[in-house]
Formats: structure tokens, C-alpha cells, sequence
């Protein structure tokens, strides 16, 4: 039987009193890879930002695990935040600190271990990256795709339940963009991690999600959900429009 670890619920999300989305619901299963698409502007970093807790939700729940991120306060809040990891669209890995620093500041603000086991973990989450070599480099002395591994190695100190990733091949030549998707692939399979993936790389979407989630902007909200496969043959020109380039 699938386990849904996280259930959105007639979400509607924006900024203040503007809508962008709409009585968005869906559930992910654990250990499922999940892309959001849609053209640009559709609101999918808006609808990330939200499930993650960074932004307040007009109306409507995001269960993680059991429980609500919109509304969880304090300790409740702390506690699922822990359950996840995010990888911002830069990276944002802090330039000032090493590698290995980077990986250990989420294990300092969340966990009690000492330094020395920080640094063990931190070291085998480089590891899961392929980059243990690097652990003393700062992020700028890595090349792009290298610094993404560095993020996601960050975003998995806490071994998160689920993982977050915003467009995580923006930026980067569409050879290093297949290693990360193996990278990606990889992790899910052998810490049967959920990701949830910003993209608009066709060739990610095909290679990495289980499901895609459509938005619309005319829309103002989801039109489609279903394996990339089917996405691309749906009766909608507006969703499977997106997987054939074409334009209005
Ligand atoms: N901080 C903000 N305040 C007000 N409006 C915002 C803010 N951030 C984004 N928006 C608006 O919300 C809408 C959705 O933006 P969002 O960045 O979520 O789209 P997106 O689908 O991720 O786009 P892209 O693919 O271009 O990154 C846009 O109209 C944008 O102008």
C-alpha cells in the first residue's frame, strides 16, 4: 500500500492579498520523485516556498508526515523542519565557509552533536555526493554542478524525510545536469528519500520523476498531474503543449 508523506489540501497560495494559486491538492508517496512544471511565472517556486513553511498559505494544509507546516508553531514547527531539506535554485551555499562547514551548520542548529561528530556526519554526506575529496574547498573553488552537490549534501545532514530541490539544474551544461539527475536517482533509491523538484528540463523530467505536477497560470493552479509519459500525450494541448515546445 503507497504511504503518502506529504498531503496538500485545497492549498491557495500569493503574496499578501494576490492570488497566484488556487485549491491546489495533492499527496506524494514516500520515496516518490516528484517535478513541478509549468511555464514561467506559473507559481512553482511559490507552491515549494509554501510547502516548505517559508511563506504564509492564504488558506489550506500541507501535512508532513501528520503534521500542518502552514499552521505549526515552535517545537511542532522545528520538529518538521528538521524533517526536510531544501536546495535553493543558487545553491546558496555561504561563501565564507568551507565545504564541509557548510554541510555541518544545519547539524549545529539542529541536532546536539558535538563538533567531532558533526564532522563525521557532514564528511559521510560528501561522501554520498562524491565529493569527500573537497570537504576544505570553498564553494567558489568548485565548479557549478559540483556546487550543487555541496547543496544537496547540505540539505541531506539532517536525513530528511524529504528533500526540496528549486530548479537544481539552472545553470548548468546539460552533461552535468544528467549527472545530477544520477545523483538525484541515485539518493532516492538508496535512502528512499521523496524529492520534490522544481524543473523545466524535459530531459530531467523524463529521466527522474515518477509524477509531474502541472500548473497554469491562466489557470491559477494545478491541471494536471500524472507520469511524465502520460503528461506528454494528455488531451490538453495546454499540458502537453509544455512537452512538445510549443507556444502560445
Ligand atoms: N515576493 C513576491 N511578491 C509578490 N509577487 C511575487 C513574489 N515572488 C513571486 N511573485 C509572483 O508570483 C508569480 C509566480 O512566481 P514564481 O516565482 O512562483 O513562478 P515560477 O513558476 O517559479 O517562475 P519561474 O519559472 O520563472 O522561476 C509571478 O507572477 C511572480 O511575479
Amino acid at each position: 500500500m503507497q504511504h503518502a508523506i506529504i498531503k496538500v489540501k485545497q492549498l491557495q497560495c500569493g503574496y499578501g492579498d494576490h492570488v497566484i494559486l488556487r485549491d491546489v491538492s495533492f499527496e506524494v508517496n514516500k520515496g516518490e520523485i516528484i517535478t513541478i512544471l509549468g511555464g514561467s511565472g506559473c507559481g512553482k517556486s511559490t507552491l515549494l516556498k509554501h510547502m516548505i513553511g517559508l511563506l504564509p498559505a492564504q488558506q489550506g494544509t500541507v501535512l508532513i508526515g501528520d503534521e500542518d507546516i502552514i499552521s505549526a508553531q515552535g517545537e511542532v514547527r522545528q520538529r518538521i523542519l528538521a524533517r526536510i531539506g531544501v536546495m535553493y535554485q543558487s545553491g546558496a551555499l555561504f561563501g565564507s565557509l568551507t565545504v564541509l562547514e557548510n554541510v555541518m551548520l544545519p547539524l549545529a542548529e539542529y541536532t546536539p552533536l558535538n563538533a567531532a561528530a558533526r564532522e563525521i556526519v557532514a564528511r559521510l554526506k560528501l561522501r554520498l555526493v562524491g565529493l569527500d575529496a573537497y570537504a576544505d574547498f570553498l564553494p567558489s573553488a568548485l565548479s557549478g554542478g559540483m556546487q550543487k552537490r555541496a547543496a544537496i549534501a547540505r540539505a541531506l545532514a539532517l536525513d530528511p524525510q524529504v528533500l526540496f530541490l528549486d530548479e537544481p539544474s539552472a545553470g548548468l551544461d546539460p552533461i552535468t545536469a544528467a549527472e545530477l539527475d544520477a545523483l538525484i536517482l541515485q539518493l532516492a533509491h538508496s535512502l528512499h528519500t521523496t524529492f520534490i523538484v522544481v524543473t523545466h528540463e524535459l530531459a530531467s523530467i523524463f529521466t527522474i520523476a515518477d509524477r509531474a505536477i502541472m500548473l497554469d497560470k491562466q489557470a491559477q493552479g494545478v491541471i494536471a498531474i500524472g507520469a511524465p509519459k502520460t503528461l506528454a500525450a494528455d488531451p490538453n494541448p495546454r499540458v502537453s503543449d509544455f512537452f512538445t515546445r510549443h507556444t502560445y
